[in-house]
């Protein structure tokens, strides 16, 4: 008689799956966004050339067969100027002690400064987590400025008492050792399930999504005149009905908010303009996140000292 539970193969020992939360946390530009979208692999989260487009904190989901990485991308932590600024941090702050690893990005072609040690001694504070650094945007650095680079990260950290699990140098823009990191932090894991479905690639509602979308769009061309002064709201967003099914047309109805009348003027530009362009920029990013085309319809309101006024700030989310 055969003995099935010996006929059949050996099963080598699998490694368990790992799961867990890693954030990223840097100063404003560090390039978190960017690298959260090369580890996930599409456009979720929101990047922009202007400081402080992160709001929300929205999650990238990498997916592999022996782990599940869920990225929390957090605002960048900063020294807080305004209410808003307050929330934003105490925010990370949560965020940080509720996660399992946290790296703070620091850009290679830029030398650490106080904003980046600010982070790093905050960093300090939340015992528990594992930390992680990564020197960012190595394609804009040489081979010289790299390694100076890591040097100085591995001192910063020891000067706040950190000793970084890794020290990770990568380019999210060449794709350069984005799967080594992805292999670093997946080793940092604990063992743990699936906490999401496949394919989900984020957590954050589909308006979040949108008014991140709008609010990138807006902010391009306005680079030093109003950074921090604008808000997104979607009021409300739907099919619009009596529309074919194979001719879908989704309604986005949008308030951007500004703090003064002169800030007005500049979105709505010359004759229109800009509000126009801007429109039209979001919209075509709106399509492509959801594949459906969309009448967007954006108005700009002013809420005036919106991020010091905490009624505001709760309308407007935060
Ligand atoms: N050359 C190069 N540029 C990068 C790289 N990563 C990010 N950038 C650029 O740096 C700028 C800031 O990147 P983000 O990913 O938006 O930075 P962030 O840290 O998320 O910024 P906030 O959301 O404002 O905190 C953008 O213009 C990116 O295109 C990189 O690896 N190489």
């Amino acid at each position: 008689m055969p003995d099935p539970e010996h006929d059949q193969p050996e099963i080598p020992p699998t490694a368990e799956h790992k799961s867990g939360f890693v954030s990223f946390v840097g100063r404003p530009n560090a390039g978190k966004s960017t690298l959260t979208n090369a580890l996930v692999g599409s456009k979720v989260v929101i990047t922009s050339s202007k400081p402080q487009t992160t709001r929300t904190v929205v999650r990238g989901i990498v997916h592999r067969p022996d782990a599940q990485l869920i990225l929390v991308d957090t605002p960048g932590l900063h020294r807080p100027r305004t209410l808003l600024g307050e929330r934003l941090n105490d925010l990370v702050k949560t965020t940080l002690a509720e996660v399992d690893v946290v790296a703070v990005c620091l850009p290679a072609n830029e030398k650490i400064g106080p904003g980046d040690r600010f982070i790093i001694a905050e960093m300090a504070k939340v015992k528990r987590t594992i930390k992680v650094a990564i020197a960012t945007k190595t394609d804009l650095a040489t081979g010289e400025q790299i390694g100076e680079h890591l040097l100085d990260i591995q001192k910063a950290g020891a000067g706040a008492g950190i000793e970084w699990a890794e020290i990770v140098p990568v380019s999210a823009k060449a794709g350069d050792q984005v799967s080594l990191l992805e292999e670093l932090l997946v080793g940092l894991l604990p063992v743990g399930p699936q906490f999401y479905p496949d394919g989900d690639l984020s957590d954050a509602p589909e308006e979040a999504i949108v008014a991140e979308l709008i609010r990138e769009a807006a902010l391009e061309g306005v680079r030093d005149e109003l950074p921090h002064s604008i808000a997104v709201v979607v009021e409300e967003m739907g099919l619009r009905e009596g529309r074919d099914a194979d001719r879908p047309l989704l309604d986005i109805h949008a308030n951007l908010y500004v703090e003064r009348d002169s800030q007005k003027g500049i979105m709505i530009g010359h004759k229109g303009a800009r509000l126009r362009d801007v429109g039209k920029a979001a919209r075509l990013q709106i399509e492509a996140l959801l594949g459906t085309p969309v009448y967007l319809d954006l108005h700009i309101k002013i809420a005036k000292d919106w991020q010091r006024d905490p009624r505001q700030l709760r309308k407007l989310g935060f």
